[in-house]
C-alpha cells in the first residue's frame, strides 16, 4: 500500500512556500553563481555516461533540503519499496507495477502474490532472442521462401510510442536488412501509405496490444490480415507473418493467430512502461537483442541508482521534486523536453503519454479532488529545430517553462564541425535562459551597432530578455542502448516520484476511457443515414453535417 499524505499538509510543504516568498520570489539563478563559484559541483551527479547539471534552476542549498524534506514526509523512499517488492501499488487496478523486473540483473527473485516473476520474464526473453534470430538468419522464412525484410508494428499508445522512440533514437544500430514500420493511427491513411512500402512476401507484422482489444489496433491489425491474405490466398500462411504481443491469449487465439507465436507479458507491466516486455520485440528486430539486453541493463543501473542512492543524490528525486518546486510554488503548467539530438526526435512524444497519462490526474489516493496542481503538459522537439520555432515564448513569454535539455558529447554522424556548432547552441541556450540580457547591455549594443539614442529607447524594452529561466542539462557520452536505457528510466522513475508526493495513483488512466466509449456508441450513427438527434445540438449538428458532405 501506498502512503495516502496531502503533501499540502506536510511541514516541508509549508515551508517551501514560506522559503519561495522570503527569499527564492527575489532570487536570481545568475547571482546564485556568482555568490558560489562551487554551485556547478554542488547541483551535479554523475552518473555513469550521464552528468546531471541542475545547477542552472531556482534554488538554492535551503530549497534543496526542503524539498529532501518534502519527500521524506512523503514517504518516498517505502513507496519505492513497495514498487520494487511487487506490492499492489496500481490500486484502482488492484495490480503490481513491475516494468523494473523486466529489466532486473540482480539475479534476485521478484515476488508477485507469493510468486517469483522472474523465471517467466526471462523465458519470454529467451523467446525474442531466438526468434530475432531465425529472422535475422533467414531460417524464418515467409510464404514464399523468402526472408523477412519489413517489420510492420501495428499498435497505439504504450504499444507503439516507446518502441518507435526507440528504434528512431538507436538508429545507428539498425540492422542491415531490416526495416521497421509503425502504423498506430485508425485513420487509414497510416496503413495504407505503410503497406505501400513493403511487401506480404518479406513482411511479418507484429499485432502489440496489451489487451488485444483496442479497436484501433485491431482494425489495423484486420487490415493488414485481410491485405496479406489476397497476396498468400491460403489462411495456413498467416502464421509466418503474423505474430501477436499481448497479455490476452484468448483474444490472440480468435483473431487468428497462433498463440505459439505470441509473445506474453503480464498485467503488471503498465502500457506506457511496456518497451522493456515482449512489446519490445520490433525493437529487438531492428537492433538485435544484444543491444536489447544493453538497453534493459542501462535501465537497471538506474534502478539500483533509484533505489540506493540516498535522496539527495538521487536523479530521478531530484528530478521529481524540482518540477514539484515548479509546478506548485511557481506556478508552472508545463515542462519542455529538448533534445539536441536528432535521432532523439520523438523523446519528447514518447514522454508525452508516459508523464501525462501517469500524472494527469484530480483525484488524489484518499479518492478525494486535490487542491494542487498535479502533472505539467510534456512537450518538446529537437534542438535546434525548436530554437527557431517556440523558444521565442520560452525566453520572453509570460509562462514559465522549465526545460530539460539532453545531448550527446559525442555525435554517431561527426561530419565536419555539425556536432560542435549543434552543442555550442545547447551550451548557449541554458546560458541565455538563465543570464538573459538587461536594459544597460542592449542599450550599448545598439549604441555600437550605430543606433539613435531615439531608436535605442524605442528598440530597448524589446530586446531585453529577464533571463532566469530554469534548465536542467544532460550530457551523456553518446546516445547508445545503454544511456538511452539510464536515461528513459530515469524520467519514468521521476514520474513516479511526483505521483508519490502529488498523492495520486501514476499507474492507471481512466480518463481515456470515456472518449472511447463515447466513440463507440456514435460509430453505429455514422453507418446509416438517418438524421442524428440524441445529442447536444453541437453534436448532432456535426455529425448531421458529417452525413450530408458525404452524400
Ligand atoms: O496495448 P493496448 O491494450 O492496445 O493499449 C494501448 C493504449 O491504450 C490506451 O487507451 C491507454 O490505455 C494506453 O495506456 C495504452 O498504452
Amino acid at each position: 500500500m501506498l502512503p495516502k499524505i496531502n503533501p499540502t499538509t506536510t511541514q516541508a510543504w509549508l515551508l517551501l512556500k514560506k522559503h519561495f516568498d522570503d527569499e527564492i520570489s527575489r532570487t536570481k539563478i545568475s547571482d546564485l553563481f556568482k555568490k558560489d563559484t562551487e554551485r556547478f559541483s554542488k547541483f551535479s551527479i554523475s552518473f555513469d555516461d550521464i552528468l546531471f547539471d541542475f545547477s542552472k534552476n531556482l534554488i538554492t542549498e535551503k530549497t534543496m533540503q526542503l524539498l529532501r524534506s518534502l519527500a521524506e514526509d512523503c514517504q518516498v523512499k517505502s513507496a519505492i519499496d513497495a514498487m520494487f517488492n511487487g506490492e499492489s501499488i496500481n490500486e484502482t487496478e488492484n495490480r503490481a507495477v513491475l516494468h523494473t523486473a523486466l529489466r532486473n540483473f540482480s539475479g534476485n527473485p521478484v515476488m508477485v502474490d507469493g510468486k517469483d516473476v522472474m523465471p517467466d520474464v526471462q523465458r519470454v526473453l529467451q523467446q525474442m532472442k531466438s526468434f530475432a534470430e531465425k529472422v535475422h538468419s533467414g531460417e524464418w522464412k515467409g510464404y514464399t521462401g523468402k526472408k523477412i525484410k519489413y517489420i510492420v508494428n501495428i499498435g497505439i499508445g504504450g504499444s507503439d510510442l516507446g518502441p518507435v522512440m526507440v528504434t528512431e533514437a538507436l538508429k545507428p544500430y539498425w540492422i542491415e536488412g531490416i526495416e521497421p514500420y509503425f502504423v498506430s493511427n485508425v485513420d487509414g491513411t497510416h496503413i495504407a501509405e505503410t503497406l505501400k512500402k513493403v511487401n506480404p512476401e518479406e513482411t511479418l507484422f507484429l499485432i502489440a496490444s496489451k489487451t488485444f482489444t483496442t479497436q484501433e489496433t485491431m482494425t489495423n491489425a484486420h487490415t493488414a490480415r485481410s491485405w496479406f491474405l489476397e497476396a498468400a490466398k491460403n489462411e495456413s500462411e498467416i502464421a509466418k507473418h503474423f505474430v501477436a504481443l499481448s497479455t490476452n491469449e484468448k483474444a490472440v487465439a480468435q483473431f487468428g493467430i497462433d498463440t505459439a507465436n505470441m509473445f506474453e507479458f503480464w498485467d503488471w507491466v503498465g502500457g506506457r512502461y511496456s518497451l522493456w516486455s515482449a512489446i519490445g520485440l520490433s525493437i529487438v528486430l531492428t537492433i538485435g537483442y544484444d543491444h536489447f539486453e544493453a538497453l534493459l541493463k542501462g535501465a537497471y543501473k538506474t534502478d539500483e541508482h533509484f533505489k540506493t542512492a540516498p535522496l539527495d543524490k538521487n536523479i530521478p528525486v531530484i528530478m521529481a521534486v524540482l518540477g514539484i518546486w515548479y509546478i506548485n510554488f511557481l506556478k508552472a503548467q508545463t515542462q519542455v523536453i529538448l533534445p539536441y539530438d536528432q535521432y532523439l526526435h520523438r523523446f519528447a512524444a514518447y514522454f508525452q503519454q508516459g508523464d501525462m497519462e501517469s500524472n494527469g490526474k484530480s483525484i488524489d489516493r484518499k479518492g478525494d479532488e486535490v487542491s494542487y496542481k498535479t502533472g505539467p503538459v510534456i512537450w518538446g522537439e529537437p534542438g535546434t529545430n525548436g530554437q527557431h520555432a517556440f523558444y521565442q515564448l520560452i525566453h520572453q513569454g509570460t509562462i514559465l517553462i522549465p526545460a530539460d535539455f539532453i545531448a550527446p558529447a559525442i555525435s554517431h554522424n561527426p561530419i565536419g564541425d555539425h556536432h560542435l556548432k549543434l552543442m555550442s547552441n545547447f551550451f548557449a541556450q541554458t546560458e541565455a535562459l538563465m543570464n538573459g540580457k538587461d536594459e544597460k547591455t542592449v542599450r550599448e549594443e545598439l549604441k555600437a551597432a550605430g543606433k539613435t539614442d531615439e531608436e535605442i529607447k524605442k528598440l530597448t524594452p524589446f530586446k531585453v530578455f529577464k533571463g532566469n529561466k530554469p534548465t536542467n542539462s544532460f550530457l551523456i557520452k553518446a546516445i547508445t542502448p545503454e544511456t538511452l536505457g539510464s536515461l528513459i528510466a530515469l524520467y519514468e522513475h521521476k514520474i513516479f516520484v511526483q505521483g508519490i508526493i502529488w498523492n495520486i495513483f501514476s499507474f492507471d488512466q481512466w480518463g481515456v476511457e470515456l472518449g472511447k466509449q463515447l466513440a463507440g456508441q456514435i460509430l453505429p450513427e455514422l453507418e446509416n443515414n438517418e438524421e442524428v438527434s440524441a445529442h447536444d445540438c453541437s453534436t448532432n449538428g456535426l455529425i448531421n453535417k458529417f452525413k450530408e458532405m458525404r452524400k
